[in-house]
């Protein structure tokens, strides 16, 4: 698969859902995190009246974003009704539903995503689940935890029929776990296809200690995907 290939994917889902969505009245924006939303900061950045908007981040990697196109900052604090946000996705199902949180940032994401009046997803074409979330993003649902309670969360995801859990590890560029914006610890669950992911998220979030999970359904308005063709293919309700 060449990394050229999905670079442009991306970067053309991403233009194209900006210039079909993008509201010339738009006062308040939310940009996602991740690979993807770069190309929707960048191209946000080329708009003749971006001093006329301001953004929402939703983390460190976001802000950043904002920062280098030359664009408003703003916080969620000060702005919590959204006009529009982008974000990308780890899987996005037939319906709509998404797996987020490969990049860590699933909390302050979904807080803007609710936040805001229509959510454009984009993504490349790998992201796109012929049916279940879990058949493409097979890496488990991301779950963000208070660290204390990681060991009592992970033997009730086992006991909620997870195949594998797994604290999510800095690896080479970190000794131990995952630290999120928020300074929380992050699992991921592998629960194969996820047949109903309403009933799964419930489940998970009512377990004491999870901030919030990376289920994200009946929040998204439209995903754009960057074909390997070329073109942009658009799934809406
Ligand atoms: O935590 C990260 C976010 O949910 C990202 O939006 C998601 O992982 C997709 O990222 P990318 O556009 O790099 O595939």
């Amino acid at each position: 698969m060449s990394t050229d290939l999905v670079e442009q994917a991306k970067k053309s889902a991403a233009y194209k859902a900006v210039d079909e969505n993008f509201p010339e009245s738009a006062k308040v924006v939310g940009i996602g995190s991740g690979s993807t939303v770069i190309y929707v900061a960048e191209r946000l950045g080329q708009l003749r009246n971006k001093s006329g908007f301001v953004c929402i981040p939703t983390g460190f990697q976001s802000k950043q974003l904002i920062i280098d196109n030359g664009l408003s900052l703003g916080s969620i604090e000060q702005y919590s009704n959204i006009d529009i946000a982008f974000d990308g996705a780890d899987e996005v199902d037939t319906d709509l539903n998404l797996i987020k949180g490969g990049g860590a940032c699933l909390f302050q994401e979904k807080l803007v995503a609710i936040a805001s009046k229509q959510f454009i997803v984009v993504a490349d074409y790998r992201k796109r689940s012929p049916s279940k979330l879990g058949i493409q993003w097979t890496k488990g649902v991301p779950i963000e935890i208070v660290p204390n309670s990681y060991a009592k969360i992970t033997n009730d995801l086992y006991d909620l029929g997870a195949k594998k859990v797994i604290l999510r590890q800095g690896g080479s560029s970190k000794a131990g776990p995952v630290v999120t914006d928020n300074n929380n610890f992050l699992i991921d669950a592998d629960f194969g296809e996820i047949a109903d992911p309403v009933k799964l998220h419930t489940q998970i979030k009512l377990l004491v200690g999870v901030v919030e999970t990376g289920l994200f359904t009946d929040i998204t308005t439209k995903a754009y995907f960057g074909e390997e063709n070329g073109q942009v293919g658009v799934l809406t309700k």
